[in-house]
């Protein structure tokens, strides 16, 4: 029987825009394989490429209307050239950057070799800052106790038979101040569109308002209209792309630097896309970190024995590797305490800001770069500075000396790297994985963290593992989310924010008052302390020292007023604005009005119902299981559709049958229908395991 030719003929006429509107973006998509590629479905592409004749293109099948498949062929070959070109590039495999040459010998830092596990692997024991505060300056150090141990000043007093009110007074002034600190600060920083991103004319999605942000993303409904879905989110700060580096650091780092001197681990992380403005974004901050650092040593607590320290290393593909002696393989330990240090890393004692900035360049220098799609200097690894606040145990230089504090800077991998575990190429699909792998695992611990849980599971990652002893006792943290405002990078753009939003609904479990509010508190005066209140503002550590400079730090510098815990309404609310698109409720204002309530509603995770780091590691294989099931569905449905395309073409040919047609498109609907079952279950079933294991707040992800 015949006719069927006329049938899809009529179809393509009366939905002529919208499939040229979809066959457009196809070939456009097609063009390169990027579409395919950021999939990790490139290989499909090649499949047509390489092989045989290209498949019948969607113009072939008349999309375009009377064209036959002259011209659409065409289009389709100079697509397959554009893929070819794309991918016939080598790909540059990840090499160290830097070249050993022997030549930057650490010697001139005058640092030495430490190995941490040969002394440093226990931090200093509750040793009192002499001329902070009184109570405390007739302390003599106890050796032996790790700061984590509880109540030390106390037994100290004791033992010493002094009052213990005083004791008790001096630890609450301490503990106050620190606590005056957000565990947890959620942070955005939005850039400017770049060149690149203009000149294609993308659009800037991001509109940003105090500390709240919306996403204009364009959608596309059923019937292939256009229309814009707005996505809010409410942190501690969001920082718009006017706003500096300095500016960044005063909302992010400062408040905590004066905190570190008080055995205080904090760590201050960057997560986005590639190309966001991690880098950018983190490199400026160690140095102004340790200017402060410096200030407070030479000036608030003088004469008191402390010294600064850095490191630089980066963890790439599941190994560590020293970044200030010429990327040397590091092996990590984990002692009798289950303290894990980095055998070998090369410390550098520092004490001028120009000897840290020489160590960061070079580090830097050295850092793993490789060549991506997207970023030809995409970072492939973590990058981890520390600065380590240490001491000896007497005071004096004469015994070595052990950590007070410490700030961690990590720059993280760019968070879609985990597309990579699609890559053609082996070794760029591994550490898409180990990235997937550590980014999930760091959310987990800093969810522990803030949970007080008992159990971290610092295990799940490399990452967590190096960074255990800054989530255990007390310790803060800093997550700068960076974003692109292109609407090219919408996807990526909200996946960053839902990650952010994830680890910001995590702090509240620090503090019951919290709990109390409405998930658009605005935590931005509570929880920022800035250093200027605490150092003074006058001359800078390289003007020389100050006598005039305050000695200590005084507690009403900082700001714990009940009163700036009020719930902040958002601005596009308070402003009384109504939303310019009648669009429908986003997934993320969903999370707000319900799944924040859902999630403290959840029973809180204790030390008996935290995951084991198997159950984590169980977890982070599931979650590559769907993810590969997925990519798996995507591929046969691709087939299916060429399938499909075929025998459409086979149904346009004179003297065709129909009823080979309707059984054949039947095996295909359901074989399709099979398909996306299938994918349903396993993803309900990963769905059931979060939620077991109190992951995801609701069903919309996380
Ligand atoms: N806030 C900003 N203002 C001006 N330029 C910026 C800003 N943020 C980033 N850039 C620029 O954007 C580019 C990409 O930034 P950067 O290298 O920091 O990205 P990244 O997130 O670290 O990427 P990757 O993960 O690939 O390392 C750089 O040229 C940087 O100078």
């Amino acid at each position: 029987m015949n006719g069927l030719g006329r049938q899809s003929q009529r179809s393509g006429a009366t939905g002529v825009h919208h499939q040229r509107q979809y066959s457009d973006n196809f070939l456009e998509a097609s063009s390169n394989g990027r579409w395919l590629q950021s999939s990790g479905l490139q290989h499909l592409h090649s499949s047509n490429t390489s092989t045989g004749p290209p498949p019948p293109s969607l113009q072939d099948f008349g999309f375009y209307g009377g064209g036959g498949g002259g011209q659409g062929s065409r289009m389709y070959r100079t697509a397959q050239r554009g893929y070819n070109e794309f991918f016939m590039e080598p790909s540059t495999p990840p090499s160290n950057s830097r070249k050993k040459n022997g030549e930057d010998s650490p010697s001139e830092f005058s640092p030495g070799l430490l190995d941490l596990h040969s002394f440093d692997t226990e931090l200093l024991p509750e040793m009192p800052v002499s001329g902070l505060y009184d109570a405390t300056s007739m302390y003599e150090p106890v050796r032996g106790r790790s700061f984590d141990d509880s109540e030390p000043f106390k037994q100290t007093g004791r033992a010493r038979g002094l009052p213990e009110n005083n004791l008790l007074k001096s630890f609450a002034a301490d503990k106050e101040k620190t606590s005056s600190v957000a565990k947890i600060k959620v942070v955005v920083r939005k850039r400017p569109l770049n060149k690149k991103e203009l000149a294609k004319n993308e659009e800037d999605i991001i509109d940003t308002h105090s500390n709240a942000l919306t996403v204009h993303e364009t959608k596309l409904k059923v019937d292939l209209t256009e229309y814009v879905e707005k996505h809010e989110f409410v942190f501690d700060a969001v920082l718009n792309e006017e706003v500096s580096n300095d500016e960044v650091y005063r909302e992010t780092v400062e408040p905590i630097v004066p905190i570190i001197f008080q055995r205080t681990k904090a760590t201050c992380f960057a997560y986005g896309q590639t190309g966001s403005g991690k880098t950018y974004t983190m490199k400026p901050l160690p140095l102004k970190a340790s200017r402060d650092i410096l200030r407070l040593m030479h000036h608030t607590y003088r004469n008191q024995g402390f010294q600064l320290f850095v490191s630089f290393f980066e963890i790439y593909g599941g190994k560590v590797f020293d970044l200030l002696n010429d990327r040397k393989k590091l092996c990590m330990r984990e002692d009798g305490k289950q303290q894990v240090c980095i055998v070998g890393l090369q410390e550098y004692r520092v004490s001028d800001v120009e000897t840290i900035k020489d160590l960061i360049e070079k580090g830097s220098g050295t850092r793993i770069t490789g060549t991506t799609g997207a970023n030809e200097e995409s970072s492939r690894s973590h990058a981890i500075l520390q600065l380590a606040i240490k001491r000896s145990a007497d005071g004096s230089e004469s015994k070595p000396p052990r950590v007070v504090g410490k700030l961690s800077f990590i720059d993280l991998a760019g968070s879609e790297r985990g597309a990579d575990t699609t890559d053609n190429d082996k070794q760029t699909r591994m550490e898409g994985a180990e990235i997937n792998k550590s980014l999930l695992a760091l959310k987990e611990c800093i969810r522990a963290l803030d949970n007080d849980q008992g159990h971290i599971p610092f295990r799940g990652s490399k990452l967590t593992e190096v960074l255990r002893d800054s989530f255990v006792g007390d310790s803060r943290t800093v997550m700068i989310s960076c974003i692109s405002p292109s609407s090219g990078s919408c996807e990526h753009t909200l996946n960053t924010l839902r990650y952010a939003d994830r680890v910001k609904s995590l702090s509240k479990g620090n503090n019951p008052k919290k709990d109390m509010l409405p998930s658009t508190l605005n935590l931005k005066e509570s929880t920022t302390v800035p250093l200027s209140s605490v150092l003074p503002t006058a001359p800078t550590y390289e003007d020389g020292i100050n006598d005039t400079w305050p000695e200590q730090v005084e507690r009403e510098d900082f700001d714990e007023s009940e009163e700036s815990y009020e719930p902040a309404k958002p601005l596009w609310k308070k402003n009384g604005k109504q939303e310019p698109y009648n669009i429908p409720i986003s997934e993320e204002k969903f999370r707000r009005s319900n799944g924040q309530t859902k999630w403290k509603n959840l029973p809180k995770v204790n030390s008996r119902n935290s995951h084991s780091d198997d159950d984590l590691n169980a977890l982070l294989q599931e979650e590559e299981d769907l993810i590969n099931a997925h990519r798996k569905q995507v591929e046969e449905t691709m087939n299916i559709v060429r399938e499909e395309m075929d025998l459409l073409v086979e149904a346009d040919q004179p003297g065709n049958q129909l009823d080979n047609y309707i059984s054949r498109l039947n095996a295909i609907l359901s074989q399709k229908a099979a398909g996306i079952l299938q994918l349903q279950n396993h993803l309900a079933n990963f769905q059931k395991r979060l939620k077991e294991h109190n992951v995801l707040v609701s069903s919309s992800g996380y």
